[in-house]
């Protein structure tokens, strides 16, 4: 009887018949998962089954990609990356709309699968939701405060690296070097100071490997098919990345080991210790109000350093090559930093007030490349509403902050590079923007944690840089791009630089 079966089957799957009724079934079933979006979604660009847009999108810079989108089908709308259905938000009304009126839905995070695969998400500020993350968040910005960001204190520590790094690009002697690897370790070291107390000589071992195992790990990034495809991490692909991961977290456990062996309440040296008294008060109140232990500071540290060195280095960057690229704007800087600093003393961050033009340059830059150019992606909580439309629950939701910079409805010439938008007529004074079109920091709940921290990074490096050094191509380097090259954050294209000293 199954030989007869069998036979039948053979006869059938020859017959052309059988062909078309398989490829009818392949064409139908193609169609129904194009069509099983739910009603009512943003309009968007028609992907395909299971990879969704996902190769319109490859090798293409993804904020400039969106942006170009929406003005095709609009400033909010939607498509396919793999299998996950993604809402993208273009302009100052949706995002607003999104991230302030509906806060409750739209302050969660979508957490991508290379992050979930490789870390605990207890103790974390960048992907953590709920209480837990609230409690992890309000200790973080009050511990900021306590460690004098906003104050001289911190000033004076990001100075001392910034002449640091100064010194460092002295040794190159006006020759071309890319300056990327010596800036990450100027921020990265801010971030050492808050969290471990202490700084490190760039070409310390351990801190050569703490940076070059968060660069690795960084550059498997949103574009991973882990993300889309995560049983891959269990497969010899992906080796390099569990082996980065337990690198990391031996390198971070022997910090926190260190700190506990010797903490002492009464001296408090960094975040680290501020962490370990805020659980050791927990047993006064309620273990709700911060849930967690001590080496859970681990997972937190850990952020710190992902979400405030690539964003900072890479503005950094972006200051190098803009002066290259416009040597006008940098001879402007120049002249206003001899008047007002002159060159016998490093400028402080007290001087901020009287460098106008330093400071709109440092704002435009902010619009013209804000190195968080989609932000941290977001997620709907629950299904809802937004600007009319059905948000299913657990979208992602990207926030196009590079277009809402570059929105003509609030911004003449987007396209252009013009510090002046932000002076006044007679260039004596900052004129911030009164419209929500720009929010280089993002906004709402889950605005950048560390934004104060950032903007006397970004004022006091670039001033420092400046007053020392004027910054060129070398004639023999093709003229590197302003486009940029997005990853998780904008940054510039590898380009090398002469730093000329200004002072003898
Ligand atoms: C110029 C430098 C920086 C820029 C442009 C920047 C920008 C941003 C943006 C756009 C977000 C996402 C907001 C959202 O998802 O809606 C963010 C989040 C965050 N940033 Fe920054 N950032 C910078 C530097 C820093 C630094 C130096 C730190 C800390 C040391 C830091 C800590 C954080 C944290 C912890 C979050 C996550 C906040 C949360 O999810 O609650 N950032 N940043």
């Amino acid at each position: 009887m199954s030989s007869l079966v069998l036979h039948s089957l053979s006869v059938l799957a020859d017959s052309s018949d059988v062909r078309a009724l398989l490829v009818f079934t392949v064409v139908l079933l193609a169609v129904r998962w194009l069509l099983r979006t739910p009603d009512n979604l943003p309009p968007g660009p028609v992907g395909w089954p299971v990879i969704g847009s996902a190769l319109q999108l490859k090798g293409k810079p993804c904020h400039q990609e969106f942006t170009n989108l929406a003005r095709q089908y609009g400033k909010i709308f939607s498509l396919y990356l793999g299998t996950s259905l993604v809402v993208v938000l273009n302009d100052a009304a949706s995002i607003q709309e999104a991230l302030i009126k509906q806060a409750d839905r739209f302050s969660g995070r979508k957490v991508p699968e290379s992050v979930r695969l490789c870390f605990p998400m207890k103790g974390s500020i960048l992907f953590g939701t709920g209480e837990p993350w609230q409690a992890v968040r309000r200790f973080t910005v009050g511990a900021m405060r306590n460690l004098g960001v906003g104050k001289n204190s911190i000033a004076l520590r990001i100075n001392e690296e910034a002449r640091i790094l100064c010194d460092s690009f002295e040794e190159h002697g006006g020759k071309p070097f890319n300056p990327l690897t010596l800036v990450s370790s100027a921020v990265s070291n801010v971030i050492c100071q808050m969290s471990f107390g202490h700084r490190y000589d760039y070409d310390n071992a351990t801190f050569v490997r703490i940076q070059d195992n968060l660069r690795k790990r960084m550059a498997f990034g949103r574009t991973s098919l882990v993300n889309y495809l995560p049983l891959l991490f269990y497969t010899p692909l992906y080796k390099e990345l569990r082996e980065l991961d337990e690198e990391r977290r031996r390198d971070m456990q022997a910090v926190v080991y260190e700190h506990l062996a010797t903490f002492d309440p009464k001296h408090i040296r960094d975040m680290i210790d501020l962490f370990f008294c805020e659980v050791q008060q927990r047993d006064g109140c309620t273990k709700a109000k911060f849930p967690f232990t001590e080496t859970d500071v681990e997972r937190l540290i850990h952020d710190l350093f992902g979400a405030g060195t690539d964003t900072s280095a890479n503005m950094l960057m972006w200051v190098i090559l803009t002066m290259t690229k416009y040597p006008e704007v940098q001879e402007k800087m120049h002249e206003e930093l001899d008047r007002v600093v002159g060159c016998g003393r490093q400028p402080a961050w007290a001087d901020r007030p009287n460098l106008p033009y330093c400071e709109a340059v440092l704002l435009e830059l902010l619009r013209y490349r804000p190195t968080g150019a989609l932000a941290v992606p977001h997620t709907a909580a629950h299904r809802t509403d937004l600007m009319g439309f059905n948000i299913p629950k657990d979208t992602m939701v990207l926030v196009n902050i590079f277009a809402a910079h570059h929105d003509p409805a609030y911004w003449e010439n987007p396209g252009q590079f013009r510090p002046e938008r932000f002076l006044s007529a007679d260039g004596k004074e900052v004129v911030k923007p009164t419209h929500s079109s720009y929010l280089p920091f993002g906004i709402g709940r889950r605005v950048c944690a560390g934004e104060q921290l950032a903007r006397m990074e970004f004022f006091l490096f670039t001033v420092t840089l400046l007053q020392r050094f004027t910054f060129t191509v070398p004639e023999t380097d093709p003229p590197p791009s302003m486009d940029g090259v997005f990853e998780i954050t904008l940054s510039p294209a590898p380009f090398r630089v002469c730093a000329t000293p200004r002072h003898a």
